[in-house]
């Protein structure tokens, strides 16, 4: 089987052939316009800070909770909003991808104890590569009616995954970073070609390509919680592309930047569910892809422009994060921009 497209080449393919998603540019010149003030002062060491449930060290147990995280950072949502899996931790109930670190936190918290007396912590693959259904129903335990989606399929890809880091890395994600070299493209095609359940692809007018969502968000996490220091120093971060999950679409089309034909439009809101790999859902992803790529690129511009050299640096990456978590911050605000309906492992 020839080697998909590059996610980069994939999103500009997508977005020059999509006929029910469009890249707005007059919306994407706004959108950088928005978030140049924030932009100019975006630095790789504050993120991890910034979010209470991330790991604080930069150590070989990080990259383990980063790995883990990742493998199962997809699906959260929920058919009904108000119906959805929440997990209390620390006195605060978390949903989405944060009652997935919450459950982690929580794990990591009892197992510690256990652990002093002979219990194994849920980041190590000696552990997850063997733990069973039961087990990580239990382990992802909602406090909410509404179970974690996809239990049965996390089970699956975390026996699958512990059994090969194992068997090709020692069982340390520190391994597998050590061997890309410090670079981000390595440390990507090592996890796509190790490790099945992040190979997210597609056939798009008869052309293979490839978004690889999970894995450029678990390089960019890897990047983020060693705060772009040591074996996470990657000259080529700025190669990574924006991860085409569900959030990212909704806020861009917020934002003006994307936008949807009538008819998908009427489709998404009748929360009518699209299938991994259908036209319209690799139109979305793609040209959202795309659009954060124009918006990067319009940043840079405007900068240039006004002679300024940004504090830290702009990439797709960081740009990312931040629309991520000002879509999380911003909920009510989009409640009428509708989000795809895609269930699967991809994200
Ligand atoms: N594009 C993009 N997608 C992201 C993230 C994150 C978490 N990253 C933060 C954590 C550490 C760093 O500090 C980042 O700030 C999760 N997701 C995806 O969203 C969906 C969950 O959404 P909801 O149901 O609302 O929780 C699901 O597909 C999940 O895979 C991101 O950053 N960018």
């Amino acid at each position: 089987m020839d080697a998909p497209l590059s996610p980069r080449e994939s999103a500009r393919f997508v977005a020059e052939n999509s006929r029910d998603v469009l890249v707005d540019l007059e919306g994407v010149r706004r959108a950088a316009e928005l978030l140049l003030p924030a932009a100019s002062a975006w630095r790789v060491e504050q993120w991890k800070a910034l979010h209470e449930l991330n790991p604080r060290g930069s150590d070989e147990a990080a990259l383990n909770w980063v790995f883990l995280v990742d493998t199962l950072n997809f699906s959260f949502w929920a058919e009904q909003e108000e119906r959805k899996c929440g997990v209390r931790y620390g006195g605060r109930a978390y949903t989405g991808y944060w009652a997935l670190c919450a459950a982690v936190n929580r794990a990591l918290d009892q197992e510690s104890l256990n652990f002093l007396f002979k219990g194994i912590p849920i980041t190590s693959a000696s552990y997850y590569a063997t733990v069973t259904l039961d087990q990580v129903r239990n382990l992802f335990r909602s406090d909410t009616a509404v179970p974690m989606p996809l239990i049965e399929e996390r089970h699956r890809i975390l026996n699958e995954t512990g059994k090969i880091l194992l068997d090709k890395f020692g069982g340390s994600f520190l391994d597998c970073v050590q061997k890309s070299e410090k670079s981000a493209q390595k440390l990507m095609h090592l996890v796509v070609e190790n490790f099945p359940s992040y190979r997210d692809v597609a056939q798009f007018e008869g052309k293979r390509i490839a978004f690889y969502k999970r894995a450029q968000i678990l390089v960019a996490d890897t990047w983020s919680v060693l705060e772009g220091k040591g074996d996470g120093c990657f000259e080529d971060i700025s190669s990574i592309t924006m991860f085409a999950d569900y959030r990212l679409p909704q806020i861009l089309v917020y934002l003006g930047a994307l936008k949807y034909s009538d008819e998908l439009l009427k489709k998404l809101l009748r929360g009518e569910m699209l299938s991994n790999g259908d036209k319209q859902e690799v139109e979305i992803r793609g040209c959202s892809i795309w659009c954060v790529e124009l918006i990067r690129d319009c940043l840079l511009e405007l900068l240039e422009k006004r002679g300024e050299k940004p504090q830290g640096e702009i990439n797709s990456v960081l740009l990312d994060f931040y629309l991520w978590d000002y879509a999380r911050d911003h909920r009510d605000d989009m409640r009428g921009i509708p989000f795809h309906h895609t269930r699967c492992i991809y994200y």
